[in-house]
């Protein structure tokens, strides 16, 4: 798909296609849609990311809050959405001793924070999900959010790259 193609979209259509860019939250495609046209993926990518910046925190928090636990009981339920099955699907799928591990540092996290513990997983495998879970449950919660928005970020600009550099 060529930014011509994505410049043309009517809003029904880019919130179909671009809605899940930020997990659960097509409100933010809703948003960008209106901010077109965009000059290539990058410009796209920087409108998403902008509008997340320009939240107050509780929309901040908020959009942490749309995530599904990393690991957790959705992807063995197989609830979660296409994406982030696809992402989550891959290496992190494990049983026994370490996801008791990691089910209760996520635990943990959501109960320190009040949003769940956020990580681009492509960008990671099982052990380094464990050791970044452990290492950002003891931060600043101000430092935290920042860390969590930029793992947000990161799983949209993956996803963006998906979507925008498929073939038509
Ligand atoms: N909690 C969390 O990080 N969720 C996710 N990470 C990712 O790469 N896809 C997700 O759904």
């Amino acid at each position: 798909m060529d930014m011509e193609k994505v410049n043309s979209m009517d809003f029904g259509e880019f919130v179909d296609v671009f809605g899940n860019v930020i997990e659960r939250c097509p409100l933010i495609a809703a948003a960008v849609w209106s901010q077109r046209p965009f000059s290539d993926l990058e410009d796209l990518e920087k409108h998403f990311s902008a509008f997340i910046d320009a939240l107050p925190q509780s929309g901040q928090e908020g959009v942490l809050r749309c995530h599904p636990d990393l690991a957790g009981r959705e992807l063995q339920r197989g609830t979660l959405t296409a994406e982030s099955q696809r992402e989550q699907g891959a290496g992190l799928t494990s049983l026994g001793a370490e996801e008791r591990l990691r089910a209760e540092l996520n635990a943990q996290y959501r109960a320190r924070f009040g949003f769940p513990f956020v990580l681009a997983a492509r960008l990671s495998d099982r052990e380094a999900v464990l050791r970044e879970l452990a290492r950002r449950l003891h931060r600043p919660p101000a430092l935290e959010l920042r860390t969590a928005l930029g793992e947000v970020k990161k799983i949209g600009r993956l996803r963006l790259a998906d979507l925008v550099g498929a073939d038509p």
